[in-house]
């Protein structure tokens, strides 16, 4: 799909993305952080993360309380320990063109105060893809070993790392304190060795090194990581005692000294100009290393330099990662399939003769929707040149360290005489039932509902998954075989099951798989997730545009189920007429040529409404709640109240929540510090550093820094030469102090 250009967003259409972007980000952290099994490709991923950014760049103040710019990496997965991290584990800010690279110079040289042609070095280092682990030595004694987790806490993989050889146990010389961060990460060969063992032993096998170095490290028995060829290379260091060196080529030297594997290919460069001939030699030389890397990292040399300019939310100012593009490959396109999802959604998969593309073998590939195979966008203009895809043509596949592998382009050229445009199907493969597409979405669905066998199991996969009830032993592949069986039809039957069942255990017993145990355990897990929190409900009910984030937000502005759902009763009739007056005003919008005709038409179509007074004011407010809620917006609020009084889907709700206990959700925390929450304002010339550093500081201790004074002015920082501000922080009685109480303030310098 072609997105938007941002530049042309209406503010409405912004919000709506920003939370649209939020829930598919979190969905894809989860999926890759916590899980090890990422769902989309890192080029998509990162591609989300720079829309996002490029968004809140232009609408500042859509950004959401959640937003994902502020978060790094995913939720812990159970069974492990937490571990706080002493000085946060960061992300890296992302460089894909050159220009990129000439930007972070200057944007450096500008927070520093330096001019352009004033020395200044950095390093270029090969970007490991694998995870990030932090070592912590007391005494030259291995303590510790945690990943990043989401930053602040990570988890505990003591023992597992003391099984990796590159990882010393005992340093000598060291610091008193020293924690040592890198990467664990696998090598090609060792990665292809392990999946063939896995294959043999009919385990699961790992789609890329990554994964299966992530999957290896967090284990919960130590003694299956030992059995997993893992390495180490040292880049970076958390809390520590003494200095380890002035530079961080020092650093990497010292690290050397004491015992870690640190790159060799780790170079130093006076400027952009030599980052990019690192660079391009790193890339050239990627095929021979025998591990994967993604990308260049490169690190303001001089330490001194790095603690001032210090770090945004999730990032470092000092370093960034210049990544390599995307992997590409040609291959014959065999088939083209249509699977049916939760939502009814007709998703077209390519069957590709197999290919290798960035050392992993593809044979299917997304084909995204109808017009995506049509060549065209969502709205109707060419994609490719305006070339379709056809069965038998050949395509282009296109992967990045990722899964799910796409097509994105067709050699006509190759194109066989005999090939026929590809018809997509009007009716759902799996039921029979007409398959529409509705006004303005790319999407065609059944219309089949509940009786659509594809979306009740995937429903019922949903419903099940690790972020929605996670019942342990009730996975994809049992809820199929209940679902065929007839065991379980609707969420609530889980819930059924034992008293339906149970009894006669001995029913379960019979089915493959199942035994006297296993059973019992079942039906004990279900148990427990008779009582729920809010959110989990909401976004296991796999309504479409409820994502985690958009369940969260609902749930903590409604607190309760039961207030939950009076509001959207209460909202359901202004959400059918404003559904009737934004169809019209599509319709007239089509119709209208001119700005004056349509500006006219806008107007009949807003009288929709006026013409309404039977609309109670009670519906018309809960609907306004509904839609300004942070992050919902009309897409989300329409898709709640259709889905949730639309008869059928209501009942099956009712009935689950029957036997549920469903638990309120309580908002987040917030940063602590003297200025935390509050509302600054600096003014006049900053002797100690740049502005831009002091409301770096000011944003990193979780305070707002303004631009000018207002009655919601907290503080005033004012420095000689202070002008008109210091006298309006006067007279509105803000309380003014100067730079030296600043830094006393947070700190000291
Ligand atoms: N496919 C998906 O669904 C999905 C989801 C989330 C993240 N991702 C991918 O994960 C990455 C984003 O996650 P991230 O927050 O870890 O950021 P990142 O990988 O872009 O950068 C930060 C990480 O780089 C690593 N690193 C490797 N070599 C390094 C070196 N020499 N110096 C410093 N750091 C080095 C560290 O572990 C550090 O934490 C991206 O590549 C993204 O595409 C993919
Ligand atoms: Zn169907």
């Amino acid at each position: 799909m072609q997105a938007r250009p941002v530049d042309e967003l209406t503010e409405k259409e912004a919000r709506a993305e920003l939370a649209r972007l939020a829930e598919q980000i979190a969905r894809a952290n989860r999926a890759y952080h916590t899980e090890d099994a990422p769902e989309i490709s890192d080029a998509e991923y990162d591609a989300l993360k720079q829309r996002n950014l490029a968004i809140e760049a232009r609408f500042p103040a859509l950004k959401r309380a959640d937003s994902p710019s502020e978060q790094v990496g995913g939720a812990l997965a159970e069974g492990f320990a937490k571990v706080r991290h002493k000085v946060r584990m960061l992300s890296l800010a992302n460089a894909f063109e050159d220009e990129d690279v000439a930007e972070f110079d200057a944007r450096i040289r500008n927070f520093l105060g330096l001019s352009a042609d004033a020395p200044l070095a950095y390093t270029a280092e090969p970007k490991i893809d694998g995870l990030s682990l932090a070592l912590r030595y007391v005494d030259g004694i291995l303590m510790q070993a945690a990943t990043r987790g989401d930053g602040e806490t990570g988890e505990n993989v003591t023992e597992n790392a003391r099984t990796i050889a590159d990882i010393p146990q005992r340093l000598s010389g060291a610091p008193e304190v020293l924690e040592v961060r890198g990467e664990v990460y696998m090598s090609h060969a060792d990665f292809a060795a392990l999946n063939t063992r896995q294959e043999a032993a009919g385990e699961k096998t790992f789609a890329n090194p990554r994964n299966a170095a992530a999957g290896s490290l967090r284990q919960l028995d130590a003694e299956v990581t030992r059995s997993r060829p893992l390495k180490f290379f040292a880049y970076a260091w958390g809390e520590h005692s003494e200095p380890l060196a002035e530079t961080q080529m020092g650093a990497m030297e010292r690290l050397k000294a004491l015992g870690f594997q640190v790159n060799p290919y780790t170079t130093r460069c006076d400027g952009p100009r030599e980052m990019l001939e690192t660079y391009r030699r790193i890339e050239a030389g990627r095929a021979d290393l025998g591990y994967d890397i993604d990308g260049v990292v490169y690190k303001v040399d001089d330490i001194g330099l790095q603690h001032r300019l210090g770090y945004r939310s999730t990032t470092p100012r000092w370093a960034i990662a210049h990544k390599f593009p995307a992997e590409l490959a040609w291959t014959r396109l065999e088939a083209i399939d249509i699977q049916v999802g939760r939502t009814g959604a007709l998703s077209p998969v390519a069957r590709l003769h197999p290919v290798t593309v960035g050392g992993v073998v593809v044979s299917n590939a997304t084909l995204h929707n109808e017009d995506y195979i049509a060549g065209r966008d969502s709205k109707g203009e060419a994609i490719r040149g305006g070339k379709d895809i056809r069965v038998g043509d050949w395509v282009q596949v296109y992967r990045a360290g990722d899964v799910i592998p796409k097509v994105a382009d067709v050699d006509l050229a190759r194109r066989p005489g005999d090939a026929v445009p590809y018809e997509f199907p009007t009716t759902c493969p799996e039921c029979g039932s007409e398959a529409i597409r509705e006004e303005g979405d790319s999407v065609r669905r059944c219309s089949g509902g509940l009786i659509c066998p594809a979306q009740a199991i995937e429903k019922l996969k949903h419903f099940v998954s690790r972020a929605a009830f996670d019942i342990e032993g009730l996975g994809a592949k049992q809820v199929e075989q209940f679902y065929r069986d007839g065991w379980i039809r609707e969420p609530a039957d889980i819930f059924t099951l034992r008293a339906r069942y149970g009894s006669g255990i001995q029913q379960l017993k019979n089915r493959e798989g199942w035994g006297e145990r296993s059973a019992q355990n079942l039906f004990d897990a279900i148990d427990e997730r008779r009582t729920i929190p809010l959110d989990r409900l909401l976004f296991a009910l796999g309504i479409r545009h409820i994502g985690e984030v958009a369940a969260r937000d609902l749930a903590r502005h409604y607190g309760s189920w039961a207030a939950l759902i009076a509001a959207i009763d209460l909202a359901t009739p202004a959400a059918e007429r404003q559904r009737q007056a934004e169809a019209a005003r599509e319709a007239e919008r089509r119709a209208a040529a001119d700005e004056g005709r349509r500006a006219q038409l806008k107007k009949a179509a807003d009288a929709v409404w006026a013409a309404e007074p039977e609309i109670a004011k009670e519906a018309r407010a809960a609907w306004d709640d509904l839609v300004g809620i942070d992050g919902i917006g009309a897409t989300v609020a329409q898709s709640l109240t259709t889905s949730l009084t639309q008869e059928a889907e209501r009942a099956s709700v009712e009935r689950l929540v029957a036997h549920l206990t469903i638990e309120a959700v309580e908002p987040i925390g917030a940063v602590e510090s003297p200025v935390a929450g509050k509302t600054l304002v600096f003014t006049g010339t900053l002797e100690k550093m740049t502005r831009a550093e002091a409301k770096a500081r000011a944003e990193a201790l979780g305070a707002k820094v303004a631009g000018s004074v207002s009655a919601r002015t907290d503080l005033l920082v004012a420095g000689p030469g202070a002008g008109s501000k210091a006298t309006k922080a006067a007279e509105l009685g803000v309380e003014v102090i100067d730079e030296d109480a600043w830094l006393a303030l947070i700190g000291g310098a």
